[in-house]
Order: structure tokens, then C-alpha cells, then sequence
């Protein structure tokens, strides 16, 4: 039987991340996985998702901003099946990357499910192998809802499988991913229809945030359709109807669920081993992500904690720097961690919304700072948009416990700012900065 230090079981953001980083320190590591190497993130997330959203970018200056400077956009086409070239080309190469650091560090790959047996054996191919440590990265996929002709709606899995563009979409669902594929989609042409069940989308968001999308989408942006919720999809006329309460609401080529994701747990041979599970279907984890077999842990997409993919790979790595390299601890800091959602214009967030930092501090104790302008990008091309961003602190000394934008370039700005927060960094300190000029950037050091 093959023996190994460490066995991920799943080849995504966590699972690489983890093996690399424990082959670098000499352990003997295995990876399994049953799919495409890379995961979510390489193949149906992050990466065509971006490389999507800059393709609807370079189309909205061409035929948005560009003329307002003096080009013409004349007898500009679009061939969607080169595009699917570039992207899909592009994540090959981000794939086949990960195959050649594999066979650089010496971690061998099964490709295979794999089904856990006990706390140390693992089934793959047939195959039974021995694991000293497990890491569960298994991910997520997306979740569907209970309601008639759902099996003719497509996922965000499905949309990065479509070979042409159809002529509408609509997109059900109100987090990041229904927000950047409507986005996405109506950058590229499509009659695009952003559908929510509340009043607007991205509601976990600083208010600001969302009321700014709903304002940039009514401006330039797909219809959002507010307190819908379609109870039945059926065939009619080639294309597939939307109801509501037995009433045909929207008439659509394609419709996207975007409505959240669960966890992969089936098949994995949960019930051999001590593992439990949260009431979201998530994996059980304490904050040194061990499950209930402390020589079993698991990362990323698979429990609760933030469904990002440099989070799954700081925790993959942190692992390894605990089992490996006498890490102290395996548990990571999930305070302020930065975020972006790559929708038009791009909004970035870290820390605490303005009501979570009132909740958490009290009104007394918090300062909020709040700034309007518009994009020098758009106002030179005549058009008007508004971009905001926030500053929430606490204390007498003001640390800046939030910090939220909205605007063209803020998926670029608030990486550094991050680094900040993580200083703990005052009002003051970020006044002190003198501005670059002229930037959307300065802006965060110089609300009054
Ligand atoms: C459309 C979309 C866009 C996104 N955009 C962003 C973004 O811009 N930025 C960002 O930070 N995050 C983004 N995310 C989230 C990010 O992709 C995930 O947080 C990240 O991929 C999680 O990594 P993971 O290692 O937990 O799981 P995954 O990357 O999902 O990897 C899990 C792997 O396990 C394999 N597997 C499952 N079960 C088994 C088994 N029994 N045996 C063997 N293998 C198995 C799967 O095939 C998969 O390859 C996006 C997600 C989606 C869906
Ligand atoms: N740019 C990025 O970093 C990025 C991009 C995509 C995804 N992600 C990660 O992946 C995670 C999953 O994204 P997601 O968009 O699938 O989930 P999500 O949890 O962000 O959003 C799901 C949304 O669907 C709504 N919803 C739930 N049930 C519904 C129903 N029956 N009908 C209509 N709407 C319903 C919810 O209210 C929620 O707003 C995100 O939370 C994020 O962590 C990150």
C-alpha cells in the first residue's frame, strides 16, 4: 500500500495550495482529483469569469465610453467563438501549470474520486492508500431550487460550457456570482435580467454598495427585476417562459441559477470516519479546521467559513506550515479579508459593514466617513458616474474597521488597503498619506 505524509482529497485552490507547500518541506503528498485539476477557480470561477468580464469591459469602451472620445465605433464585430478561444486557452495554461509544479515538487496525482474508509485509508481507482493526513477540499457546486422545469435553467458551470451568446438571459439569484454573470453578459450585448427575491441585490453588502449597484445597473446595466421569485420555467415559443404565481413574467433564450452553492460531501465516505456536519451541509471544522478526527481536516468551499479562493489556499498552506514546518497553529485570521465582486463598476470591501460595526461597537463608538464622485474615465466620454466610498471607524482613535467602495478601478485599489486594516491603521494614519493624484484611490485618504 502507498504511504503518504499528507493526502488532499480534491486538486481545487485548498487542495494544491496544501500539497505544494507540505512537498516544498520534504513530505511525502498525494492529490486526488476526480475532475479537472485547478477546481472551481481555475476552470468554471475566477479565471474565464474575469477573463469574461474584461472581454464585456474591452465592449463597453469600445462602444460606451469610446466615442465620447472620438472613436468611432463602426463595423466593430464581436465572434464569441474566439473569445471562447482566448479564455478557454488561457485556463488550460493556468491548468497545466498546476501539473507541471506537481511533477516539480514531486506530488503524485490519483486521478480518481477518492473515498475515505477509515481515518487513514482512502479508496481511489481501486486502489487503497495510506494517509497520515487528510486535508478535505472537495469544494462546492451550485445549489438548485425545488420548483417545475428547473432541468431547463443552466448554472454558472453551464455558462462557461455555452458555445454561442444567446440574445437574453435572465439570471436568478442576488450574491456575487448572479451579480458579475449578468454583468458580464449584458457588457457583451445580451438582454441581460438580474432577478431578486428581496429589493435589490447584494444585501449582505454595506447599504451603500447595493444601493449604488441598483443605481449603476438602472444607469448601464441589466434590468433588475425586485421581489420576484419564479415558481415554474417552461418551453414556450423556443424560449423559456418565467412564472411567477401562474403568470408568465419574462420570456428569456437562457436562464442562469445563481442562487448560492453547498458543499461536496457525497461519496467521499463521510460515514467511515468521525466527521460531522453544520446545518448547511458544510463540514464541521474548529478553528485549526480539524474536523471531529483531528488527523482529518478540511478547507475552503466545503465548510463555513469564507467561500474565497485565497482563503482556501491560506488555509491549505497554513496545514501544511503546521504539520510540516512547526507552525504554531493551523487556524488563519478570517478578519478583513479583502473582497471584490467583479461587477460594473467593480465594488471592493474589507471589514465590517457600517450596521455590523453599529452592532458589534455601538452608534456612539463609530465614525463614518462617505465620499461621492464621479468617474474622471466616464465624465471624459460625457457620461455621469457616480462612484462612493466609505470609511467606517472605531474608537476614539478612528481605526478604520471598515472600508468599502464602489467604482471604476476599486477591484486594483483596495488590496493595499487591506494591508492597512490588518495594521489596524487609523483615520489619521490614512489622512497622513498624501494622495495620488488623480486617482479614484485618493479619495480613501482624503474623506472629510
Ligand atoms: C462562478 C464563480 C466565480 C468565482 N469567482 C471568484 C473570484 O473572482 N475570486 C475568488 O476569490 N473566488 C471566486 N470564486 C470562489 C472560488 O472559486 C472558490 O472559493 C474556490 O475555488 C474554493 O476552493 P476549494 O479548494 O475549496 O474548492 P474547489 O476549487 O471547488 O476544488 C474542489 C475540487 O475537489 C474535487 N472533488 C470533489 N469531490 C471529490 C472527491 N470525492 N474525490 C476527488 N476529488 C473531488 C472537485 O472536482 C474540485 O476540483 C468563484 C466561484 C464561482 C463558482
Ligand atoms: N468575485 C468573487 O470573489 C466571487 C465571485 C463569485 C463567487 N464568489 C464566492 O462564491 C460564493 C458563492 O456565490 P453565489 O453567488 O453562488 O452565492 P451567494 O451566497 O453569494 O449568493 C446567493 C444569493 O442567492 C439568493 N438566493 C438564495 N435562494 C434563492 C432563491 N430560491 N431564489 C432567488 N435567489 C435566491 C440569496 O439571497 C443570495 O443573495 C460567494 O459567496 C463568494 O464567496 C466570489
Amino acid at each position: 500500500m502507498k504511504k503518504f505524509d499528507l493526502v488532499t482529497i480534491g486538486g481545487g485552490s485548498g487542495g494544491i495550495a496544501a500539497a505544494n507547500r507540505a512537498a516544498e518541506y520534504g513530505a511525502k503528498v498525494a492529490v486526488i482529483e476526480k475532475d479537472l485539476l485547478g477546481g472551481t477557480c481555475v476552470n468554471r470561477g475566477c479565471v474565464p469569469k474575469k477573463v469574461s468580464w474584461y472581454a464585456s469591459r474591452v465592449n463597453e469602451a469600445i462602444h460606451r465610453y469610446g466615442p465620447g472620445y472620438g472613436f468611432k465605433a463602426e463595423n466593430v464585430s464581436f465572434d464569441y467563438s474566439e473569445f471562447l478561444k482566448a479564455r478557454d486557452g488561457y485556463v488550460e495554461r493556468s491548468r497545466a501549470g498546476y501539473t507541471g509544479r506537481f511533477e516539480k515538487n514531486g506530488v503524485e496525482l490519483f486521478e480518481g474520486l477518492a473515498r475515505l474508509l477509515n481515518s487513514h485509508e482512502i479508496e481511489v481507482n481501486g486502489e487503497t492508500i495510506y494517509a497520515e493526513n487528510i486535508i478535505l477540499a472537495t469544494g462546492g457546486r451550485p445549489s438548485l431550487p425545488d420548483v417545475k422545469g428547473v432541468e431547463l435553467t443552466d448554472t454558472s458551470d453551464d455558462f462557461f460550457n455555452w458555445q454561442t451568446l444567446p440574445e437574453s438571459v435572465a439570471v436568478i439569484g442576488a450574491g456575487y456570482i448572479a451579480v458579475e454573470l449578468a454583468g458580464v453578459l449584458h457588457g457583451l450585448g445580451v438582454d441581460s435580467h438580474l432577478v431578486v427575491r428581496h429589493d435589490r441585490p447584494l444585501r449582505s453588502f454595506d447599504d451603500m454598495i447595493s444601493d449604488a449597484l441598483v443605481e449603476a445597473m438602472a444607469a448601464n446595466g441589466p434590468t433588475l427585476h425586485t421581489h420576484t421569485n419564479f415558481d415554474e420555467y417552461r418551453q414556450e415559443d423556443g424560449k423559456i417562459a418565467c412564472y411567477q404565481n401562474g403568470e408568465r413574467k419574462l420570456l428569456v433564450d437562457r436562464v442562469i441559477m445563481a442562487i448560492g452553492r453547498e458543499a461536496n460531501i457525497e461519496n467521499l465516505g463521510l460515514e467511515n470516519v468521525q466527521v460531522e456536519l453544520n446545518e448547511d451541509g458544510t463540514v464541521k471544522v474548529n478553528d485549526a479546521h480539524q474536523t471531529a478526527t483531528p488527523n482529518i481536516y478540511a478547507i475552503g468551499d466545503m465548510i463555513d467559513r469564507i467561500d474565497l479562493t485565497p482563503v482556501a489556499i491560506r488555509a491549505g498552506r497554513q496545514i501544511s506550515e503546521f504539520l510540516f514546518n512547526n507552525a504554531a497553529t493551523s487556524e488563519i485570521d478570517y478578519i478583513n479579508v479583502p473582497t471584490v465582486v467583479f461587477s460594473h463598476p467593480a465594488i471592493g470591501t474589507i471589514g465590517l459593514t457600517e450596521k455590523e460595526a453599529v452592532a458589534e461597537y455601538g452608534e456612539d463608538d463609530i465614525k463614518v466617513y462617505r465620499n461621492k464622485f464621479f468617474s474622471m474615465y466616464a465624465s471624459a466620454s460625457w457620461h455621469r458616474e457616480p462612484c462612493y466610498f466609505k470609511l467606517v471607524c472605531q474608537g476614539p482613535d478612528e481605526v478604520v474597521v471598515g472600508l468599502h467602495g464602489i467604482g471604476e478601478g476599486v477591484d486594483e485599489m483596495i488590496q493595499g488597503f487591506g494591508v492597512a486594516m490588518k495594521m489596524k491603521a487609523t483615520k489619521e494614519q490614512f489622512d497622513s498619506v498624501i494622495a495620488i493624484h488623480p486617482t479614484g484611490a485618493e479619495e480613501f485618504v482624503t474623506m472629510r
